[in-house]
């Protein structure tokens, strides 16, 4: 398969937590301009990942290059310059400011990073929220929105400053299916009008294989499938195609990581 140019090249990457080898030796181009949805099963590192490349967390070996720059090489100036310049990131946990409206949650990255003038600011702000449908909303107070509008407001504020990658963690969790329909309208739409590379780690097989245009499958701290999500649904990989079937039997551990169960119980290990 012949990839456009990669935006995130990652070579041998290696990230440990204590004792746990999260990734041992990754390596995965990342395309420009595409959405990418990074899957497998839970407790993978699917979100570390994105923490790793986005500089928030720190490889043990490997280089992780960003349109160019490998980050973790990069000083910490350079490191929020290309942050606040190039990436936007949307976290399950990045909560609005539940004291601003949604016009001023909008406006504060803009307000923070640039020197811009109030109007211009204004007129920024409108076209964010114009893109996720909530201009009508701006007045409002994050307690008043659903669920979904909130999550679409958060969208509007990472997309604020014209990041040229966009990471997605659980971008649907908890939405009921309409929104859910919405953002992923959203996620595409925004991806071809903005002409960003989006990277998306989400549990949810048939939202991703809609917008992805490549599907990335990690387990065991490597890439054990990358492809069009046809080419994998399609792959000779048993457990590729277990983890996107959501088949229960198959080669992929359903145990965490344990010392020998009887041995345990001999012991009487708590
Ligand atoms: N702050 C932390 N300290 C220690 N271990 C952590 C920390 N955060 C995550 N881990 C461990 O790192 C591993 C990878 O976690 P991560 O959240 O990246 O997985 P994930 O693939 O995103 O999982 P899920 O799909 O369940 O969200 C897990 O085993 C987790 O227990």
């Amino acid at each position: 398969m012949s990839l456009p140019e990669s935006y995130v090249s990652i070579r041998g990457l290696s990230f440990s937590r204590g004792e746990r080898m999260i990734f041992n030796d990754l390596s995965v181009d990342f395309p420009r301009g595409k959405v990418t949805a990074i899957m497998g099963p839970s407790g993978t590192g699917k979100t570390t990942l994105l923490r790793l490349i986005g500089g928030q967390l720190l490889p043990d070996a490997g280089e992780l290059v960003v349109a160019g720059e490998n980050v973790p090489q990069l000083s910490r100036t350079g490191l929020l310059e290309m942050r606040r310049e190039k990436m936007g990131m949307l976290f399950q946990t990045g909560a609005l400011f539940t004291d601003l409206s949604v016009f001023d949650n909008v406006a504060f990255p803009l307000r923070i990073h640039t020197k811009l003038p109030e109007s211009m600011i204004r007129d920024l702000v409108l076209m964010k929220l114009e893109a996720v449908g909530l201009r009508g909303a701006r007045k409002m107070m994050p307690a008043e929105l659903s669920g979904g509008m909130a999550r679409r407001v958060a969208l509007a504020r990472s997309i604020a400053m014209d990041p040229e990658l966009i990471m997605y963690d659980e971008p649907f969790t908890g939405l009921d299916p309409v929104s859910m329909g919405m953002i992923v309208k959203l996620i595409r739409g925004l991806n071809e009008a903005l002409g960003l590379t989006s990277l998306l780690v989400s549990h949810d097989v048939e939202e991703s294989c809609a917008i992805a245009d490549y599907l990335c499958v990690i387990s065991g701290g490597k890439v054990i499938g990358f492809g069009t999500p046809q080419e994998l649904l399609d792959s000779d990989n048993a457990e590729v195609r277990q983890f996107l079937r959501g088949e229960p039997d198959g080669p992929m551990p359903f145990h965490y990581p344990a010392d020998d169960y009887r041995q345990e119980l001999l012991n009487g290990v708590s």
